[in-house]
């Protein structure tokens, strides 16, 4: 019998709340977990669901049942963590399936070895789609943001499931192809990358509140809920409101204040510096987000830091910073972040020959997406106007870069001045002073490098390549 729509395999967190999203959209779909109990668990979670959604979901127990329980051509996704699994999970279906059966890879994959599997999957004639999807837990379940990559054709046979899937921003839907490949899972990488770095520099407004101006858990998270009615309005600000809320039954005090500060990552974020580095697009919010991860995880040496030198000060002296200045310095902090996470989208695109959907990228991060916020839609007008300037030359997130530097500067200044660690917003004003100094310091770097390795470098009142004459001293 040979009756679901599309196939799923991999009912972990995202897995499982994918394939309800499809069977309340009415698909009926065959699902499969290699830890079979899993299966079952799932199947009575979804009959406890509004919908009758048990009915149009097929448990199976061996891929061989899978296979033979959805319609031909088939499609089957992929939902399981990057890397060796989707490799494994490859090799073991490929020979159950009809040479035009697709197999979607819609987890995080690691560019790369998207555009190999693409490469191996169009040598053996088999279609194959690598897709990324944002959103969560929450997001999968009723509507993610979906960033299609591959073959168009084999996006086009699917995407009717997609869209229906995704979520909508005012009635359009959230899943857009992005181009050959392992487009898709590019874009989904800057998504993580930019994810990272907002995180980030919401992690350091918070250190300001609670550090620098003494507020309680609950107090910020009071301060997020206000932010998130203004310019920052997202759901990141959003959930940050929430977590600072939290409070823990156990022993009452606020979830944040017995949280760890140990950050995990499973390694989007370091993808997406990797590539920057790569293709000469400098992303530096996210570099220093990456890089607060990896020191979040030297708990020991922090803890002997702090016992070598001493804690630094942190209280900031009344009136020094505002909340209206960290409202305006995140502002600032969020602009440069987008702005290095598309130009980062714009130059690989180039580099790698895809002809990304700038102004579509935005669009489709608008809803459904971790990175959602309202400026999302103001950047993809931004972007519709001008794909490739980057993002703090377009006249509208100039004039609020104009209105907030002096924020981000006085915050950073004041951060440094009393210890408090600002690594991506210092990164994000470093980014911002040095796009607007005509003439910077790299006259010394060049000067340097021909001076030890004889690299030419160009004059400012003659072409071509030239020498100094090093041995001549004033
Ligand atoms: N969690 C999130 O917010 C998001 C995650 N993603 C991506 O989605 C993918 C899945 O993530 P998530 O659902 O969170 O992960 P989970 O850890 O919750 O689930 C992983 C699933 O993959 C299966 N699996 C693991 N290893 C193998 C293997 N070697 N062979 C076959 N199946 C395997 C597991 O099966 P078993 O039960 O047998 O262990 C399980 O069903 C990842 O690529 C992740 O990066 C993308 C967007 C958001
Ligand atoms: O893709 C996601 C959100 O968009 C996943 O939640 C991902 O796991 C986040 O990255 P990390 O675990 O490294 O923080």
């Amino acid at each position: 019998m040979s009756t679901s729509e599309i196939g799923l395999i991999g009912l972990g967190t995202m897995g499982a709340m994918l394939a309800m999203n499809i069977a309340e959209k009415g698909f009926a779909i065959s699902v499969f977990n290699r830890t079979t109990s899993k299966t079952d668990d799932f199947m009575a979670l979804a009959a406890r669901e509004p919908g009758d959604l048990a009915s149009r979901l097929t448990p199976t127990k061996a891929l061989e049942e899978l296979v033979a329980s959805i319609a031909k051509p088939r499609a089957i996704i992929l939902m399981v963590p990057a890397g060796a699994a989707v490799d494994e999970q490859i090799a073991a279906l490929r020979p159950l399936l009809d040479a035009d059966d697709l197999i979607i890879d819609a987890g995080n994959a690691n560019f790369h070895d998207t555009n190999r599997r693409a490469a191996e999957a169009d040598a053996a004639g088999v279609p194959y789609l690598g897709i990324g999807v944002s959103g969560g837990e929450e997001g999968a379940r009723h509507g993610p943001s979906i960033m299609g990559g591959g073959k168009k054709a084999c996006w086009d046979r699917v995407s009717h499931i997609l869209e229906a899937i995704s979520a909508k921003y005012e009635g359009q839907p959230c899943a857009t192809w992005m181009g050959e490949g392992g487009a898709g899972h590019f874009v989904k990488t800057v998504h993580n990358g930019i994810e990272y770095a907002d995180m980030q520099l919401i992690a350091e407004g918070y250190g300001l509140l609670r550090d620098g101006l003494g507020m309680g858990a609950a107090e910020c998270g009071k301060v997020f809920e206000a932010w998130n009615e203004g310019t920052l309005q997202s759901y990141l600000v959003e959930i940050s409101g929430k977590v600072s809320q939290a409070i823990d039954p156990a022993t009452g005090k606020p979830v944040l204040d017995i949280i760890l500060d140990r950050a995990g990552q499973k390694g989007t974020g370091r993808w997406t510096v990797i590539e920057s580095q790569q293709v000469g697009a400098p992303v530096p919010v996210i570099e220093a987000a990456v890089a607060a991860r990896n020191m979040s995880a030297a708990v020991d040496t922090r803890k002997a830091g702090q016992d070598l030198f001493g804690a630094a000060p942190q209280a900031l002296p009344e009136g020094a910073v505002t909340i209206e200045d960290l409202e305006a310095a995140l502002i600032a902090g969020k602009i440069m972040c987008y702005a290095q996470g598309f130009a980062l989208l714009d130059t690989a695109g180039a580099t790698y020959g895809w002809s990304l959907p700038m102004p579509a990228i935005a669009e489709v991060w608008r809803e459904g997406c971790i990175i959602r916020s309202s400026m999302l839609n103001d950047m993809a007008s931004a972007l519709r106007e001008d794909p490739a300037r980057n993002l703090m030359f377009a006249p509208y997130f100039a004039d609020f870069m104009k209105k907030t530097h002096g924020a981000l500067r006085k915050v950073v200044g004041a951060s440094v001045a009393h210890g408090i660690p600002v690594p991506a917003m210092s990164a994000a004003l470093g980014y911002f002073d040095t796009m607007r100094t005509a003439r910077g310091t790299a006259n010394m770097v060049q000067a340097q490098r021909d001076f030890f390795g004889a690299h030419s470098f160009e004059r400012l009142d003659a072409e071509g390549a030239h020498h100094g004459p090093w041995g001549s001293h004033a």
